[in-house]
């Protein structure tokens, strides 16, 4: 997949105007290196869903990858189990990010029983599942719509179905938070991106993309609807949690 992609350089030089940022086809050209070099951990989330699967999915059971920009973690479900172990529907929104993804998923695993739609993960009609992945996805939703997705999605799992929601985070401790997110922009300049293009990224996503708290995610998990959920990986400001339906 990484092998058509471009090195991210959208906000290298300076703009008169940092437009929202929009996961258009700018975006999608680029992106799987600048996921890559933006999210920590990024590779070991897509690395342990597999691993998760295999633990928690009944056989042949039904996969979400909502908001699943180029395939990325449906392509690691693909990699690590036999394509009779599940079936999946990937949604995005951006028809851009869906064009590709059905190219690279029917390229990587054409065994795969996987679908890729475009549309709203707020109004699609969810069918029974296993495992629903929210690979930093609900930060991109309105603050307002994010907890009648997830209590959707909870009707949705059948018995002992997981959700994984990985995001962005922000700690209430002010002086822990400013620590994570200075750390986060070395992270950034380690991986080649300069001050400019830090700057104007974080202008980008103002508003767009809105973190919660790690707290404010499982309360609002437990208002959905899942009896338990844990943290299961944290790497600075960027966090994975899995949320499990009773048995
Ligand atoms: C950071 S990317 C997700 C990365 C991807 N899951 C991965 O693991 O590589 C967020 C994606 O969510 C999609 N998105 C945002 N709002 C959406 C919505 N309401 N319905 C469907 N997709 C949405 C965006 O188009 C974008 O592709
Ligand atoms: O670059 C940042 O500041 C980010 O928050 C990284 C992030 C994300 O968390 O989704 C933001 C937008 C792109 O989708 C890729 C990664």
């Amino acid at each position: 997949m990484s092998d058509a992609s471009y090195r991210d350089a959208i906000f290298s030089t300076p703009l008169d105007r940092v437009a929202r940022f929009s996961f258009d086809e700018q975006v999608v050209a680029c992106f799987p290196d600048m996921i890559r070099r933006s999210v920590p951990g990024y590779g070991q989330i897509l690395g342990m869903l597999g691993l998760i699967a295999a633990r928690h999915l009944r056989h042949g059971a039904h996969v979400y990858d909502l908001g699943c920009s180029l395939g990325a973690a449906s392509l690691a479900l693909a990699g690590q189990l036999p394509p009779d172990a599940f079936r999946l529907t990937a949604v995005d929104i951006s028809p851009a990010m869906v064009e590709r993804a059905r190219e690279t998923l029917a390229t990587e695993c054409p065994e795969h029983a996987i679908e890729v739609i475009e549309g709203d993960i707020r109004t699609l009609d969810y069918r029974p599942s296993g495992l629903v992945i929210l690979n930093f996805t609900l930060q991109f939703l309105p603050p307002e719509d994010r907890e009648a997705l997830l209590t959707r999605l909870y009707a949705a799992l059948e018995p002992g179905g997981v959700l994984v929601l990985s995001e962005k985070v922000v700690d209430p401790d002010e002086r822990d938070n400013a620590w994570r997110v200075e750390r986060y922009h070395d992270f950034k300049r380690a991986n080649g991106y300069s001050e400019l293009e830090i700057s104007q990224k974080r202008t980008a996503l103002e508003n767009v993309l809105v973190p919660d708290t790690l707290e404010a995610h499982h309360a609002r998990l437990a208002r959905a609807g899942f009896p338990r959920s844990l943290t299961w990986f944290q790497y600075l400001n960027f966090a994975s949690l899995i949320a499990f339906k009773e048995a």
